[in-house]
C-alpha cells in the first residue's frame, strides 16, 4: 500500500482529515508534531535555532518561545529559510525513520500530514499527494478564529507557503474542504472506494 502525503494550506483542514484518516485506520504521521519536538531541550536544532536568533527567544523555563519565533519569521523570508535550514533536514530524518519503523512492523496504511511537503521538496517520501482545499478568504476566517491572529499576521503565514492554488495543480487527489466536515469525510470514503480498484503493486 501506498504512503499518502496530506498536504494543503496552514489551517486548510490536514489535522481535520488526517483524524477522519486515523479512524478509518491510518497510521498518522504528523509532520508539525516532529517539528515542534526538535524544537525542544537536548535536540541538535533546538541549540542551532537558539546560537541562530539569540536567548531573548527563550521562555523564562528554557523552552522555545513559538509565538515570539513565529512573529520574527512569517514577514521576513530570509530568517525564515534559515529557520527551514535548521529544522527541514531533521524533521525529515525523523520522517524517514517513522515510515521505516512502521512498515517494518507490518503496518502500511500510512499517512504523512505535512504542510510543506512541496516546499521542503519531500514529495519523494510519498507515493500519492492529497491536498485539502479551501479558498483563501474561508482559510483566513478559519486562521484567524483558531490562532487568534490578526488579519495581517494570517495573511503573512499564509504568504510564507506555497499558494494552495498550485498545490491543487500538483496534487493526485483534492478534497475540498470548504463544506462541512460531513462532506468532507464522504469525499474521504468516496475516494478511498475508487482506491480499492488501484494496483499499487505497479507502484
Ligand atoms: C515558527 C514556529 C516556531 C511557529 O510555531 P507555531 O506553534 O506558531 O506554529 P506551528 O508549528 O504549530 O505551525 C502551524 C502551521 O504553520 C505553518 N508553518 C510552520 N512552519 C512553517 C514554515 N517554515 N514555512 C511556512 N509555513 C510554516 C504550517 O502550516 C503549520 O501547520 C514553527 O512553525 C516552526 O518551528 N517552523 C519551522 C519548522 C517547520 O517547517 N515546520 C513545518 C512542518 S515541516
Ligand atoms: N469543514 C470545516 N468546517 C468548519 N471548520 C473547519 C472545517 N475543517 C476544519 N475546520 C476548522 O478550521 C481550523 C483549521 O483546521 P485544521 O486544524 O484541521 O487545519 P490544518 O490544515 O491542520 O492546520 P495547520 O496547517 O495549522 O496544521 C480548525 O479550527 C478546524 O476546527
Amino acid at each position: 500500500m501506498p504512503v499518502i502525503g496530506l498536504t494543503g494550506g496552514i489551517a486548510s483542514g490536514k489535522s481535520t482529515v488526517s483524524r477522519i484518516l486515523q479512524e478509518l485506520g491510518f497510521a498518522i504521521i504528523d509532520a508539525d508534531r516532529i517539528a515542534r519536538d526538535i524544537l525542544t531541550p537536548g535536540h541538535p536544532a533546538y541549540q542551532k535555532v537558539i546560537d541562530t536568533f539569540g536567548k531573548n527567544i527563550l521562555t523564562e523555563d528554557g523552552q522555545i518561545d513559538r509565538a515570539k519565533l513565529g512573529k520574527i519569521v512569517f514577514g521576513n523570508r530570509e530568517k525564515l529559510l534559515v529557520l527551514n535550514s535548521i529544522t527541514h533536514p531533521e524533521v525529515l530524518k525523523e520522517i524517514r525513520k517513522k515510515i521505516k519503523e512502521l512498515t517494518s512492523s507490518g503496518i502500511d496504511w500510512i499517512v504523512l500530514d505535512i504542510p510543506l511537503l512541496f516546499e521542503a521538496k519531500m514529495t519523494s517520501l510519498v507515493d500519492e499527494i492529497w491536498v485539502v482545499y479551501v479558498p483563501e478568504e474561508e482559510q483566513l476566517k478559519r486562521l484567524m478564529a483558531r490562532n487568534g491572529f490578526s488579519r495581517d499576521e494570517a495573511l503573512a503565514r499564509i504568504r510564507a507557503q506555497m499558494p494552495l492554488e498550485e498545490k491543487v495543480k500538483l496534487a493526485d487527489v483534492v478534497i475540498d474542504n470548504s463544506g462541512s466536515i460531513e462532506s468532507t469525510r464522504e469525499q474521504i470514503l468516496t475516494i478511498l472506494q475508487k482506491w480499492k480498484w488501484k494496483d499499487w503493486s505497479k507502484k
